[in-house]
């Protein structure tokens, strides 16, 4: 079977001598007939082609380049195929596979067969001149993937042939998937973008220290939405679930976000909203998000103005006031710098229902706070953008037995009791846990780790004990007071 690039070099022969011909017939007839004649000789060489192309662009957009999904998705179906047939490859080591993995060089073809079709495929790469030397390979190359075949297989490769690509290549991906964690950063146009790192970490559900009843709850209402393609589609509403996380620092809110993504294998898109410059910014990056994602929103309460209207008016009520100018000063500046990301919570509103009832299948957004108080109602309405409020709270003897069983293998032990009877008493995160849990030596005794944490379970409960009887006596003191006024 020969290669496209040896067809092609048998067409550029017959076609380079066709024309020659053309023109030596040129200098001998009017200009009319030389006219005439051109009109078949671009017939001919049409015939004498008949090869069609599509090509596939690993980025699409302009400025703000994102890669295309058609091209990952025929890049994932070729892969297993190059492995094979290509005589040139690429290796790479896969993280998460012992084996290599074998790609396509560049300029190298593969011949695919479907149903009796050849269809030759080809990878090339194009490299934009810069002005600047680099030693290193440039952040700008661009591949693309073309595919060539017989004009008279038209229909087939179009109908048939590309679906059944890009069908491949999406279960391919999804049987080869790395989570990835993205996060937005300004590129050299100042304009936020989402770069990516491969997902890591180690947390699952079964890591997790908390009632292990709301743990399966929340298990079940993942699955169940991962499941739920044709129950949305039935009731008409867009796949995708909100959930609120909300509760002290250290109770594994950001924990719970990564042991989700490791549970539905999908990816995370970390929006850091003070780096965003504007509602219109916002939508473009959400809508740039892909399905099977999870979007965070990290500390809502301190990353977005949400009572900014009731600030500024504050202000003006103050106006009349005197205030030192220096101290007027830095509370403008800091002010400032706060309005620096227009962002506001009509504009995250608006795109959150604008992006979900509109496009994008299978996602889910987070929001994550220590104070839920401080949530406006509008951002956190159940039924509408946050369906599932999720409490972190402080650790309970089941959450205790969690950490005892992975980080000590400890299921049972004499000295469980006394921490039963602290824990349920104090109000200790489980991050905190977790720390005086941790084996400080590398013999790892499991009784030096259980009376480390007991030590710290004691040492809060005085602690509550004096903070309790300082705020009672306080209170004595303030009653008195009522007292003699009265
Ligand atoms: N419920 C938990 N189960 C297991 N580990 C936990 C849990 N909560 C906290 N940890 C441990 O404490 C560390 C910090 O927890 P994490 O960052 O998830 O807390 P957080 O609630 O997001 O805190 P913050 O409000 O400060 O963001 C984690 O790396 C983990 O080791
Ligand atoms: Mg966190």
């Amino acid at each position: 079977m020969p290669s496209m690039g040896e067809i092609w070099m048998g067409l550029g022969t017959l076609m380079g001598g066709i024309m020659f011909i053309y023109t030596m017939i040129q200098q001998f007839v009017p200009q009319h007939v030389a006219g005439y004649l051109s009109v078949y000789v671009y017939r001919i060489m049409a015939f004498a082609n008949p090869y069609m192309e599509i090509s596939f662009d690993e980025f699409t957009g302009g400025e703000r380049l994102k890669l295309s999904q058609a091209y990952t998705a025929v890049e994932a179906y070729l892969g297993p195929k190059s492995s094979k047939l290509a005589k040139r490859l690429k290796a790479q080591i896969v993280k998460g596979n012992k084996d290599l993995a074998f790609s396509m060089d560049d300029h190298e073809e593969i011949i695919d067969d479907f149903e009796g079709v050849k269809i030759w495929w080809y990878l090339g790469k194009t490299v934009p001149e810069t002005k600047s030397f680099s030693y290193y390979p440039s952040a700008t190359e661009r591949r693309h993937l073309r595919l060539q075949f017989h004009r008279r297989h038209r229909e087939t490769v179009a109908k048939s042939y590309l679906q059944h690509v890009i069908k491949e290549g999406k279960a391919n991906m999804i049987e080869n998937r790395h989570i990835r964690l993205y996060s937005n950063n300004a590129n050299e146009h100042k304009k936020t973008q989402w770069s990516h790192v491969e997902f890591e970490h180690p947390v699952t559900f079964d890591h997790l220290a908390m009632d292990p009843a709301k743990k399966q709850e929340i298990i079940d209402d993942l699955v169940t939405f991962s499941m739920g393609r044709d129950y949305y589609q039935k009731i008409g509403k867009p796949w995708k679930r909100g959930y609120l996380l909300y509760g002290p620092p250290g109770t594994g809110k950001s924990s719970m976000i990564a042991a989700m993504a490791m549970l539905l294998n999908y990816d995370i898109y970390d929006l850091e909203l003070t780096a965003v410059k504007d509602n219109s910014e916002l939508r473009k990056l959400l809508h740039d998000t892909s399905n099977k994602s999870i979007t965070v929103i990290e500390d809502v309460d301190c990353t977005i103005d949400l009572t900014g209207k009731r600030k500024k008016k504050k202000k003006k009520e103050d106006k009349d006031e005197k205030k030192d100018p220096i101290k007027e000063k830095a509370d403008e500046e800091e002010e400032e710098s706060k309005m620096e990301s227009k962002v506001t919570l009509s504009g995250l509103l608006n795109v959150i229902d604008g992006l979900w009832s509109a496009c994008g299948k299978e996602r889910i957004i987070v929001f994550t706070t220590n104070y839920v108080e401080k949530l406006d109602p509008a951002l956190i309405r159940t039924g509408r953008r946050m369906d599932k409020h999720i409490e972190m709270s402080y650790c309970c003897f089941e959450g205790f037995k969690v950490f005892a069983k992975n980080y000590l293998d400890l299921e049972s032990h004499e000295l469980f009791d006394t921490i039963r009877h602290l824990i349920d008493e104090v109000k200790i995160s489980p991050a905190d846990v977790a720390e005086n849990l941790m084996p400080k030596t590398i013999k790892r005794d499991p009784q030096v780790c259980l009376r480390n944490l007991i030590k710290a379970l004691e040492k809060i409960k005085e602690a509550e004990k004096l903070k309790a009887e300082e705020e009672k006596a306080k209170k004595m003191d303030n009653d008195s007071i009522v007292d003699i006024t009265l």
